[in-house]
Parts: C-alpha cells; structure tokens; sequence
C-alpha cells in the first residue's frame, strides 16, 4: 500500500524539525530520503514509523490514518544502521520475534522463519546469536526479520552505513530483490548519493526539514532544481551568471567573459541565474572544436583515477572550474597546458539563483 503524508510537522520541544511537508510514495515504490546529516530524514522515518509523534498534519498507509497509532499498530517492518538484533536471543527467535508477537505459534513459524533466513542466504545460522555473525550476516537477519511478518511498509534507516564497501554493493543488491519480490512499499534513508541513484524508483531530496525536489534518480542527477540539489547530488559546477533570453528557447550567458548558449531552466523570467555543468558534460580539446562552443582556460591541476582523470582548470577572471575525461589519453593535459572547454547546450542547464 502506498503511504499519503499531508502537512506534517513534527517538533522537538520549541524546534520545528519538519513543517508543512506534503509527499506520496505510491504502492511498491522504493523512495529514498536523501540528505545531509541533520536535515531531518530520520525524524520523518521515525513519524512515519510512529516512534517520533506528529505535531500537526496526517500520514496514511493505503488510506488508512495511522497519524494517532503506536508502531506495533502500523504493520510496518524496520531495518536500523546498528542492526538492532536482541543480543540474548538466537538468530531464529530474532526473525521469530514479530510472529510470535502477534500470536503465531508452533510449526507455522519455525517455517516461515526457515525460509525467511534461507532467502537471505543464512539459513545455516539459525541457532547461533548475533554475536557470532559478520556485520553483513547481521544485517540480512534484520531484513529477514522485518520482512517475515509481512509488513505493510517497510522503513530503513541507513542500513548500510556501518557495512564496508564491497558488502554495502551486495547487500544493496538483496534489499532490490526483496522489495521487488514482495512489491513492498518502501522508505530508504540515506545520505549516500549513489545508493540513493542506484536503488530507488523515487528520490526526495531533503534539506532543512522539507523536501527540496522529488523526482526519479534520472530526473534528479539530470535536471536538479536547485543548487543545493545539484551540489549534493553528484559533483557539479556552479556559477552566477547574467541571463539573456534567446528566440531559440536557449538563454545566453557570460561565463568568465565568453558568450555561450544553455538550457533555459529558470521556471520564469530572470536576469540572472545558476549555470550547471557537470564535471563530465566537460570536454577538453587543445584547440576550439569546429561546431562545438566553448571557454579557453588553462588546467590548473589534474587527479588521475585509473579510468579517469579529474581536472580543476582555469578560465578568464580566475573562475576554477572541475572537468573529467573518459576514454584514452583522458590523463593527456599537463598543468599549465591551455586548453578549451567544450560543451553541449542541452548539458548547460541554468536555474534560479
Ligand atoms: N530526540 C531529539 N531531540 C531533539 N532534537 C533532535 C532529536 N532528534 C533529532 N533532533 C534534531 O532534529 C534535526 C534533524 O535530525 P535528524 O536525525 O532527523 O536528521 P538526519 O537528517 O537524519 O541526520 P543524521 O543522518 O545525522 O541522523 C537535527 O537538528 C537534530 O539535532
């Protein structure tokens, strides 16, 4: 079932942490919260979960207002960073936990447990305790014991933060399973810009309590709204510019003295705006390519990264701009060289500053 939040708000004594935030999360989704640490993603996973009260405003699972129920009530199965797993109680009576609570008894859960643990690949740990299980092994016994209830949703928050990277990859590749499996709604929270653009359908985008821009993990990385957006997700360059309106649809722009053309996406009339340009929308030649605009420079320094190389350069009034090239001799320009910068329109976006 889908999760309909309108006009929440939520306080810490005096401190409004969330206000007036509006947010649907159809049916089978898998949504990620993606901020910084302090925005208030956890807060909204613990509203939405029940732990933290709402001051104001509804949240509704599949229609149903669960805005006033205690979590037990809401049907819902919750992953943690810190695992959460009962230290006295065997792997098997940890993922039991929940069925037992409700009242099941006897063979039936022994089952569903058994097969639970055995689709997350653990199905020879059942008498053992969490003390005796790997970070990763612990955090399948989470998922095992959140999703065996059957939960209507299900809420993580930042489960993959405590694992090393090569398990965070795998273990982010089971949860896709499992959600997909059991088509279950799902909030994800996260600071991590690359789990959030490689797992979800739907990214909100936190910042100071609200959600700054809703979108999928393409709509997001392609045509952030902001700023802010822009910054925290992916790399980008941002700079002031004066705006002039074109008869094409484009705008121009002065960037460090050269007129260029980019995409128009102000959302209204300015004078002025935000140009973005990623790193990589960055091309880098030694001469003006025929057909292609572009701003003279002269590269500043270079990181080479195996299968790139990020280049910081330099353009007319000392506007330090990052490139990064792909493909062979992407580690060619020495610093000092001066080079230009080509770049597509269409991956030149300007929105409001
Ligand atoms: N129990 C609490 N009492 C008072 N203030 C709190 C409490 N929990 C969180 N806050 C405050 O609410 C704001 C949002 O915190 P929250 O934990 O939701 O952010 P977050 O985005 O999840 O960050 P992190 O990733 O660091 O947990 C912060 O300013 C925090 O200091």
């Amino acid at each position: 079932m889908g999760i309909a939040i309108s006009n929440l708000s939520v306080k810490y004594g005096a401190e409004t942490v969330i206000s007036g935030l509006s947010l649907d999360v159809p049916e089978g989704c898998f949504f990620t919260l993606l901020g910084p640490s302090g925005c208030g993603k956890t807060t909204l996973l613990r509203t939405i979960a029940g732990f933290a009260p709402a001051s104001g405003g509804q949240i509704r699972f599949g229609g149903r207002d669960v805005t006033e129920l205690p979590p037990h009530k809401r049907a819902i199965g919750m992953v943690f960073q810190d695992y959460a797993l009962f230290p006295d109680k065997t792997v098997a009576d940890n993922v039991a936990y929940g069925l037992r609570a409700r009242g099941e008894k006897g063979p039936g859960v022994e089952q569903k447990v058994k097969a639970a643990l055995e689709r997350v690949g653990l199905g020879h740990v059942l008498s053992r305790h969490p003390a005796a299980l790997s970070g990763g092994q612990r955090q399948r016994v989470a998922l095992a014991r959140a999703l065996v209830i059957k939960p209507a949703v299900l809420l993580m928050d930042e489960p993959l933060s405590n694992l090393d990277a090569k398990l965070r990859v795998q273990i982010r590749e089971t949860i896709i399973e499992l959600q997909r499996e059991a088509n279950i709604t799902t909030v994800f929270v996260t600071h991590d810009q690359e789990e959030a653009l490689s797992m979800s359908d739907l990214i909100g985008v936190m910042n100071k309590g609200k959600v700054e821009q809703l979108g999928s993990p393409q709509q997001i990385y392609a045509t952030p709204r902001t700023g802010y957006v822009a910054d925290f997700v992916g790399a980008a360059n941002r700079t002031e510019v004066p705006v002039r309106p074109t008869a094409s649809g484009l705008v121009e722009v002065e960037v460090a003295g050269t007129r260029l053309v980019a995409t128009d996406a102000l959302e209204g009339p300015a004078d002025k705006g935000l140009l973005v340009l990623r790193p990589e929308d960055l091309a880098i030649s030694a001469a003006p390519v025929a057909g292609r605009q572009s701003l003279p420079a002269t590269v500043r320094s270079r990181q080479y990264l195996g299968s790139r190389t990020s280049y910081s350069v330099e353009c007319a009034g000392g506007l330090v701009l990052n490139a990064e090239m792909h493909g062979a001799g992407h580690d060619a320009f020495q610093p000092g060289t001066a080079i230009h910068l080509g770049f597509d329109p269409a991956a030149a976006r300007v929105i409001r500053a």
